[in-house]
């Protein structure tokens, strides 16, 4: 995998594309809380103007719950992967809920404890899943590793997702990629030229699937190592980009 600093930028989006989009941090600038986010203005327009372009063939691929997702992004409700693909809203609209656990339960009250200790750290409980932050302080971060790794001798089929100023316990067997593979199988997604745009660590599970199929994997800024071949320098480049498309 290459240093992504000299990679290009993406071609002008193309008719027969279907193109898979990751929020944070690709649509979404980076904030310091998840609910501190905004909307740039222009890419609700832009986002509902490809969706037709690409006759419906444009998806959210996000670490976030669906319903986040479309509150974020009122009125569209996009195709979407949630919980980086546990939970997923096909193009008919129907969904794949994710199944609740169980021991999560005990390892969410114990994360709490520990966040406690770190005025700042925060425990997002997503149900399925539990990301553990420590953007607003970077002291928790290996008490909140330590916290995740020793967990998961007994929290029985959950894996960890390491992402930006964030650990995340989710169950095994579901994965970006895995959901744009599945997007990909059904229409209007099937046919066309696969187009991933991410910027985390995983992100990269789509970028070996679109890659694999033949399409085109683009990163967010200079994460590194990455399987991308193109690159964006930030979100509002890749605002830039989807706008220009639309
Ligand atoms: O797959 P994504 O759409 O990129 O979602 C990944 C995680 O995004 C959110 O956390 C990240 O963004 C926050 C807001 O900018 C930031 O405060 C945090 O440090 C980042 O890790 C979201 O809260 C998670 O649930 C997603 O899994």
């Amino acid at each position: 995998m290459d240093a992504p600093a000299h990679l290009p930028p993406p071609p002008a989006i193309a008719d027969d594309w279907a193109l898979f989009l990751d929020v944070d941090g690709t649509l979404l600038a980076i904030a310091g809380t998840p609910d501190a986010v905004r909307v740039p203005p222009g890419l609700i327009d832009a986002l509902a103007s490809l969706q037709q372009r690409l006759d419906g063939a444009l998806a959210l691929v996000s670490g976030r719950r669906l319903a986040q997702l479309d509150a974020l992004f009122a009125p569209l409700k996009l195709p979407a992967a949630g919980l980086h693909g546990l939970e997923r809203r096909h193009a008919d609209n129907h969904i794949d809920p994710p199944t609740p656990p169980s021991l999560l339960a005990v390892f969410h009250r114990k994360a709490e404890l520990v966040a406690e200790r770190y005025p700042g750290a925060l425990v997002e409980d997503k149900d399925s899943t539990i990301a553990l932050h420590w953007r607003g302080n970077p002291h928790a971060e290996q008490a909140l590793r330590e916290l995740s790794e020793a967990a998961l001798p007994w929290l029985h089929d959950y894996r960890l997702q390491p992402g930006d100023g964030v650990i995340e316990v989710r169950p095994v067997g579901t994965d970006k990629g895995d959901a744009i593979a599945a997007l990909l199988d059904e229409a209007p997604f099937a046919g066309r030229h696969a187009v991933f745009v991410g910027d985390d660590l995983t992100d990269e599970h789509g970028f070996e699937v679109v890659l694999d199929r033949g399409g085109m994997a683009v990163l967010v800024g200079n994460r590194q190592p990455s399987r991308a071949r193109h690159r964006l320098h930030d979100p509002a480049a890749v605002l830039a980009w989807l706008a220009a498309g639309a």
